[in-house]
C-alpha cells in the first residue's frame, strides 16, 4: 500500500493539483481522507501502515452498505406509494424546473424529501443495532452492572417501533416530520431520543450530516431523472433480513422509466 498511496505526488503536478489525465480519480494533495490520516500524530508516534488500512477500510465499509441501503429502502416506499414519489417530483420541479440539475444547497429547500429521507430512516433504520461498545472500568447504566471486559450491544430500533412513541409505527407517512410526531425530532439524539439510526454521544455516526446529505442528493437525483414504478404482478417485497445492515430479502425491482 505504501508504495501506491503515499506516491501520489505522482499524479499531482507542482501545486498539488491533479494532472488533468487523473482529475476524475486524484483529489489535491491535503484534501483526501487519507492524507489527514498521514499527518495525523497520535501523541509520541505515527500512524502505522496497518492503522490506516484499517481506518480507510472501516470508512469505505460504514459508509457504502449503509447509505446503499437506506436508499433502496427509500425506493422501495416511493415505488409502492406513487403519491409520495409524485409529490416529491412536483416539490423538485418547482424548485429546480424539469431540466435543472439538483445541488447541494437545493437540499435545504426540498423539505418534503427531507421528511422522506427521515422517514426512512425511521421506519428502515439501515442498523438496527449500533456498533458493539464497552466500558473501560466496571461501571453501572440504567440500573446494569457493566463490567470492564462485556461488551454492550444497544437495538436501537425498538425506539422507532415504539406504538407510545410513534403513532402508528409501521406506517410508511413523511408528513410526520412536517406537521406530526416527528416535527423537531433530532436525528442525533441531543434533544430527546425517538429514532437513533446514527448512534448517539461521542462515537456517533462521524458521517451522518454527510450520509444524510448523501441520500437527500442521491433520492432527489433518481426521482427527478425517473419514474420508479412496481412490476405488474410483482410488486416489491418489503421483507427484512439482517445482513452488515438489515436489508431486503429479495431486493427491490422495479420499471425505472426516464421522466423526459
Ligand atoms: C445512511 C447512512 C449511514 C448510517 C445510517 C450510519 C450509521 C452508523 C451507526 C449506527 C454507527 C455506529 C454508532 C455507534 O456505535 O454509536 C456508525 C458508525 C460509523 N460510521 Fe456511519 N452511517 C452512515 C453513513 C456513513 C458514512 C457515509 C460514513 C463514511 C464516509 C460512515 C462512517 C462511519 C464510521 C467510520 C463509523 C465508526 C465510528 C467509530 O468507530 O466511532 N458512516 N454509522
Amino acid at each position: 500500500m505504501s508504495g501506491q498511496v503515499r506516491d501520489r505526488k505522482a499524479f499531482v503536478d507542482s501545486n498539488g493539483d491533479p494532472k488533468s489525465s487523473e482529475s476524475e480519480m486524484v483529489s489535491p494533495i491535503g484534501a483526501a481522507y487519507v492524507d489527514s490520516l498521514f499527518s495525523l500524530e497520535p501523541p509520541g508516534r505515527k500512524l502505522g501502515e496497518a492503522e490506516i488500512i484499517t481506518l480507510v477500510s472501516e470508512t469505505i465499509g460504514a459508509g457504502t452498505d449503509t447509505s446503499a441501503t437506506a436508499l433502496e429502502w427509500a425506493l422501495l416506499q416511493l415505488v409502492m406509494n406513487q403519491e409520495i414519489q409524485e409529490k416529491l417530483y412536483k416539490e423538485i420541479v418547482d424548485c429546480v424546473g424539469k431540466n435543472g440539475s439538483i445541488s447541494e444547497s437545493d437540499v435545504e429547500k426540498l423539505p418534503y424529501l427531507g421528511a422522506i429521507v427521515k422517514e426512512t430512516f425511521r421506519r428502515h433504520p439501515p442498523s438496527h443495532f449500533i456498533l458493539s461498545h464497552s466500558v473501560t472500568n466496571d461501571t453501572q447504566l440504567g440500573g446494569y452492572n457493566i463490567p470492564s471486559d462485556a461488551y454492550v450491544e444497544f437495538y436501537t430500533a425498538w425506539l422507532t417501533e415504539d406504538p407510545s412513541l410513534w403513532k402508528d409505527p409501521g406506517e410508511f407517512r413523511p408528513e410526520r416530520f412536517l406537521t406530526g410526531d416527528g416535527v423537531d425530532v433530532d436525528l442525533t439524539g441531543m434533544r430527546g431520543v425517538k429514532m437513533l439510526p446514527f448512534g448517539a454521544g461521542r462515537r456517533i455516526c462521524p458521517a451522518w450530516s454527510l450520509g444524510t446529505l448523501h441520500i437527500n442528493l442521491m433520492l432527489a437525483k433518481m426521482v427527478h431523472k425517473f419514474k420508479w414504478i412496481p412490476i405488474p404482478d410483482n410488486p416489491p417485497d418489503p421483507t427484512e433480513t439482517f445482513a452488515f445492515t438489515v436489508v431486503m430479502k429479495n431486493p427491490l425491482k422495479a420499471i425505472i422509466l426516464p421522466r423526459i
